[in-house]
This record gives C-alpha cells, sequence and structure tokens, in this order.
C-alpha cells in the first residue's frame, strides 16, 4: 500500500510564512500609529502655540486654578512699557507697588488711594469666578481710568510673577488676593489653600529671590483670633484656635511671614482686618447680599449665639481701612536680603484694623431698613456650626501707635455710603426693581 504524502513539512513551512506576514502586517500597523500619533500631537502643539500667542492673558478659573503657564513667557516690549508706565511713582521718592487682588474691594481701593497720591501700581488678579466676576471688571475699567494697570494672572504662577519682577523693580507688595470668606471654606477648602498658602508661598519665593527685595504688606484677618474670649482683641492674645479653615490658612500665612522673615530677610507686615465693608464691596458678605434681599422682598437668616444672644462684628469702613494699609506701607521698612540671601534682620509686624466698636447683626439690618425704607423678612436662627464666631473686636492701640491708624466711619454713616454706591450701580429705585446695566437684577 502506497503511503500518503508527508505534508508535515509543507504545512509547517505555510504556517511559518503566514506567521511571517502577521508580523509585518502589525509592525506595518505600529508604524503608522506611531506616525499618526506624532502627527496628532504636533498639530495640537502647534493649536496650543496659536491659541497662546493670540491669547496673552492668563486663563484661570476659580474651582480648578489651573493656569495656562505658557502664555507669560510671549508678551513683548509693548506690554512691558504698559507695565513700566502703571508702576512708576509720579511724585519725588514714591513707591512702586505691586497690588495682587487689585480688581478686588480692598484691592481696587488701596491702588486708587495710592495712584492718586503719586505712587506707581501694578495690579494683578485672576478675576476668578468666587463672586460674579462683572463687578470686578467693573473695579478694573474704574481703576484704568486712572491709569492704572490690572494684569490678569494668578499668584501661583511663578514664570509671570517673576517676569513682573524682572521689568519692574517693585519697592513694595500690597498682598491682598486670598480666598476670603468664613462659612464657603466648608464648601471648597481646597481653594483656601491654593491661593492663601500655596499662592502666599509663591509670592513670597519670587519677592525673596528679587533685586531688590520688596517690602510686604498683606491681609491676614480678624478671625485668627478664633475662639479667643480676652475682650477687645489685641495683637499678643492667642491665635491657635482658629475656628474654621479660612481662619488657619490666615494664621499659616502668618507663621509662614515669620519663616521668610526669618531667612530671607523679607520685610513682612501682617494686617487683621475685621469685617471690611463699603462701596465696590463683596457680594458674599452679609451687609451686601442683606441689602440685595431686602430690596427683593427675600427673607434673610439673621445669625445668634447657641446661647441665643446676638451676634456682633467691629464692622470696618473700608476709607479706614485704606488708610492703614497705606500707613503700614509707609511704615514699611527695607527687607534686608539680596539674591535669595538674608543680610541682616528684618521687620515682622502684625497689627489689628478695626473700628473698636462691635454692633450686633441685628442692629446692622435696623439701619439697612432705615436706609432702604423697607422692611426685613427676619428669620432669626442659631448660627450654624460654620465657623463663625459670636464676635469680634479690635483693640487698635499698636496700629495708632506706629502709624496713627484711627478709625472714623461709624456704621451708620459707612452704610449710607454702601446704600448710595449699591442702589447707583446697580440702578435700583429705592423700593422699586430694576434691571441693572450688567443684566443682572439688583
Ligand atoms: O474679619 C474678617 O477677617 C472676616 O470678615 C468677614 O467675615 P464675617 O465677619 O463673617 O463677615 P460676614 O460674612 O459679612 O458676616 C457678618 C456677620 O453677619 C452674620 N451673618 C452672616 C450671614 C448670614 O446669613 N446671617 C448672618 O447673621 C455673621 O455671623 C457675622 O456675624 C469676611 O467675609 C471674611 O472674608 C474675613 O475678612
Amino acid at each position: 500500500m502506497a503511503s500518503p504524502p508527508d505534508t508535515s513539512k509543507t504545512v509547517k513551512l505555510e504556517r511559518y510564512n503566514s506567521y511571517i506576514r502577521r508580523v509585518n502586517n502589525t509592525r506595518l500597523l505600529n508604524a503608522s500609529s506611531k506616525i499618526l500619533f506624532r502627527a496628532t500631537i504636533i498639530v495640537v502643539l502647534i493649536f496650543i502655540f496659536i491659541f497662546t500667542i493670540n491669547n496673552p492673558p492668563l486663563f484661570t478659573t476659580h474651582h480648578t486654578h489651573t493656569t495656562n503657564f505658557l502664555s507669560s513667557a510671549f508678551h513683548g516690549g509693548a506690554w512691558e512699557k504698559q507695565l513700566r508706565h502703571s508702576a512708576v511713582p509720579r511724585r519725588p521718592n514714591g513707591m512702586s507697588v505691586l497690588v495682587t487682588g487689585a480688581a478686588g474691594f480692598v484691592g481696587a481701593h488701596c491702588s486708587l488711594a495710592l495712584k492718586k497720591r503719586g505712587d506707581g501700581v501694578l495690579g494683578l488678579d485672576n478675576f476668578n469666578d468666587y463672586y460674579d466676576p462683572s463687578l470686578k471688571r467693573a473695579r478694573q475699567d474704574l481703576l484704568s481710568k486712572h491709569q492704572i494697570l490690572i494684569i490678569k494672572g494668578d499668584i501661583n504662577d511663578t514664570p509671570l510673577l517673576t517676569k513682573l519682577f524682572d521689568v519692574v523693580s517693585f519697592t513694595h507688595v500690597l498682598h491682598l488676593a486670598a480666598q476670603a470668606g468664613v462659612r464657603y471654606a466648608m464648601q471648597n477648602p481646597q481653594s483656601y489653600v491654593a491661593s492663601n498658602i500655596a499662592g502666599f508661598v509663591n509670592l513670597l519665593e519670587v519677592s525673596k529671590n528679587a533685586n531688590p527685595q520688596p517690602a510686604i504688606v498683606w491681609a491676614s484677618s480678624s478671625s485668627v483670633y478664633g475662639l479667643n474670649t480676652e475682650n477687645p482683641f489685641s495683637e499678643v492674645h492667642r491665635t491657635d484656635q482658629p475656628a474654621s479653615l479660612y481662619a488657619a490658612t490666615k494664621k499659616a500665612g502668618e507663621e509662614i511671614a515669620h519663616t521668610y522673615n526669618h531667612i530671607y530677610g523679607l520685610s513682612l507686615t501682617g494686617l487683621r482686618f475685621f469685617t471690611v465693608y463699603g462701596p465696590w464691596g463683596r457680594p458674599d458678605m452679609a451687609y451686601f447680599f442683606f441689602t440685595k434681599d431686602i430690596i427683593q422682598g427675600k427673607t434673610i437668616n439673621v445669625y445668634q449665639t447657641q446661647e441665643e444672644k446676638q451676634v456682633a462684628r467691629d464692622f470696618t469702613y473700608i476709607d479706614d481701612i485704606v488708610k492703614g494699609c497705606l500707613g503700614a506701607l509707609d511704615t514699611a521698612e527695607k527687607s534686608t536680603g539680596s539674591g535669595g540671601k538674608k543680610r541682616g534682620p528684618a521687620q515682622l509686624r502684625v497689627y489689628n484694623l478695626g473700628n473698636t466698636s462691635p454692633v450686633p447683626v441685628g442692629k446692622l439690618v435696623a439701619i439697612l431698613e432705615g436706609l432702604l425704607n423697607l422692611k426685613a423678612k427676619k428669620h432669626v436662627i442659631k448660627m450654624p456650626r460654620n465657623g463663625d464666631v459670636p464676635y469680634t473686636h479690635a483693640n487698635v492701640s499698636l496700629a495708632y501707635k506706629d502709624f496713627g491708624y484711627k478709625p472714623t466711619t461709624d456704621l451708620a454713616t459707612g452704610l449710607r455710603k454702601f446704600v448710595k454706591w449699591y442702589v447707583g450701580y446697580y440702578g435700583v429705585h429705592l423700593g422699586v426693581k430694576r434691571e441693572n446695566h450688567h443684566g443682572d437684577s439688583a
């Protein structure tokens, strides 16, 4: 019997050939996907480049704190000229001040006051959306009418800050950029860490490397007194029991300031602001949204303590705060370091800036009712456990001794000025609600 032909070799050969074809196909596929991948990357990079060139301001959103760091590298000579023009003093021995948070409430007022007396001011602000950014834009418009430029950028953007210090030899920094608000810290804790701690450290890093190093005046807060029960609050009282994360980050700022003063010879002054209010104020603050809600006929929550006592604040009018900030700047000594190295001891200070006269929140509401000629719908409730403290009361004798700080505006007078601004800005006829020029209803 003839034996069947031996096909095993042919089969093996065919299997081997098909294996080789598969390998070659896969290689071909891999090579073409690599080319495709690389081409995509190049196209994306070209897009980013074009986008960055065409959009010089930095894009920062409050909640993510993502900053387009690339963009700061592309500003040209004309931009630098604008910076210098804004920052150059117009009086003999005038200051050149970098104001962070310049589109904010206190920042805008201080920038105007500095410029008006002949100092140079360059503003920096990230225009985040913690509250209506159109109000920040309106403040920016006001400042630009006084030749004050505000750069859009974040204090966490090291290349941008370094660039600003390269272009301008700032004598002073007034650092007011921060995540404010006591109660919001429970909703967005990370934003407090990003601005009040990381951002502050970044500013100090860049400042200590600058030549010359600037003197720095910055915003701390009355909230650092936390659970302190001694009254009125003095700078020598304990501040190691913060009641909110906001307070804790401001207290951390005071300790961080100590470190940079100690290691690098930076001149640092912290100002503990006590519930600042007035025209162009912050819509997240009680006096502001009470006004809005009373006009709109909405119910307002008026807090009382767990013991059913009135909650009180040492409300401080903005013009008094501005005087305090300028006084602190005027008496700030030069930093002693250079090239990132300390050359000798430098000034380290902290001051209360309050009104020395606490007012219960119920009284604040009564004053607003009188000014608005409207009755508030009040809902008196126990203060939620959200970081609030029952009262604040400033002893300002240290600020008085060192730079003549003396608050002169009582709450009724200050609120009258605020309400006048409010109805003008939002286009409200008292008792009648109207659309404002920004399209929001007041
Ligand atoms: O000094 C500070 O360092 C801080 O001041 C400010 O905080 P506060 O003093 O808490 O101001 P603000 O919120 O206007 O509440 C005022 C009063 O109204 C009470 N309050 C508040 C809300 C409400 O619905 N009802 C109410 O009774 C409330 O219990 C309080 O008694 C700044 O916001 C903060 O950024 C920081 O700068």
